[in-house]
């Protein structure tokens, strides 16, 4: 299992966001997180990447129990976490390559043929390998968000932790963005992805779990390909609220 929580009651400051949470992600699986505003998909996330402390029940992702790792070894679970995030956060005095090598200096890669076979490996990946010498303002929206995934998948992550990523990107580029992810999910890897776009959602149906009343639920009806767009909600009063669920 790559998460498996049990029992876990999730805080923000003194409040509970989210109690008593029951989850279980497999390799290879791709799970959307749904919720409305400030229903804790966030602080959801945040838990699983160690920037939230686990406080209650029992966590456990890519083999690291959240309940008692230390605050130095967090680095070394977000090593095995790829983070994509709605804004592109690349740093803008570099290129896209340099942006690469910092991560992988940052994580210990030492040798430099291997650094640079990697660095070209990714950028294949998400269908870049021409543009390692641009800076990122030089690529538009939807290229700075695949050096992003490219990025996340440097240190061959098991999971990959994504909070909106098409949030600033046009619908024709978010399914692209979509399809990439699917596809790196059929590769074997783990995808729990925050989004509030449901007609993407419709496009690629797959697992949902939502953040309500200060719970997670299942979403069912949405495992498969044939399941109609409109099974995701449950009601006319949520399907009138459109985007923000
Ligand atoms: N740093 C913080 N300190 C205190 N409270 C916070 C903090 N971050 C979030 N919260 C609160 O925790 C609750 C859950 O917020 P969270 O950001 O997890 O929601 P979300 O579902 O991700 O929302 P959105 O869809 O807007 O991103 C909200 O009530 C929010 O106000």
């Amino acid at each position: 299992m790559i998460i498996e929580m049990q029992g876990v009651n999730i805080f923000q400051q003194k409040n509970l966001v989210l109690k008593d949470v029951n989850i279980k992600i497999k390799a290879g699986e791709f799970v959307y997180l749904i919720g409305k505003t400030g229903s804790g998909k966030s602080s959801l996330l945040k838990t699983l990447y160690g920037d939230l402390p686990l406080i209650e029940g029992v966590a456990n992702v890519v083999d690291f129990n959240l309940g008692t790792i230390k605050r130095r070894k967090i680095p070394f679970l977000r090593r095995k976490l790829g983070i994509v995030f709605q804004d592109f956060q690349l740093l803008s005095d570099r290129s896209v390559n340099d942006n690469l090598l910092f991560v992988l200096k940052a994580t210990g890669w030492k040798k430099k043929n291997e650094i640079e076979d990697r660095i070209k490996e990714v950028l294949t990946n998400v269908g870049l390998e021409n543009k390692g010498f641009k800076f990122p303002h030089e690529l538009s929206g939807g290229e700075q968000q695949r050096v992003v995934i490219a990025r996340a998948l440097l240190n061959e992550p098991d999971l990959i932790l994504a909070d909106e990523p098409t949030g600033n990107l046009d619908p024709e580029t978010s399914e692209e963005i979509m399809k990439l992810l699917f596809d790196i999910s059929k590769k074997g890897k783990a995808i729990l992805m925050a989004t509030h776009d449901f007609h993407l959602m419709g496009k690629f149906p797959t697992r949902t779990i939502k953040c309500e009343n200060s719970s997670v639920v299942e979403v069912e009806g949405v495992m498969n390909q044939s399941t109609p767009f409109n099974a995701i909600t449950k009601s006319e009063e949520e399907r009138s609220e459109g985007h923000n669920l």
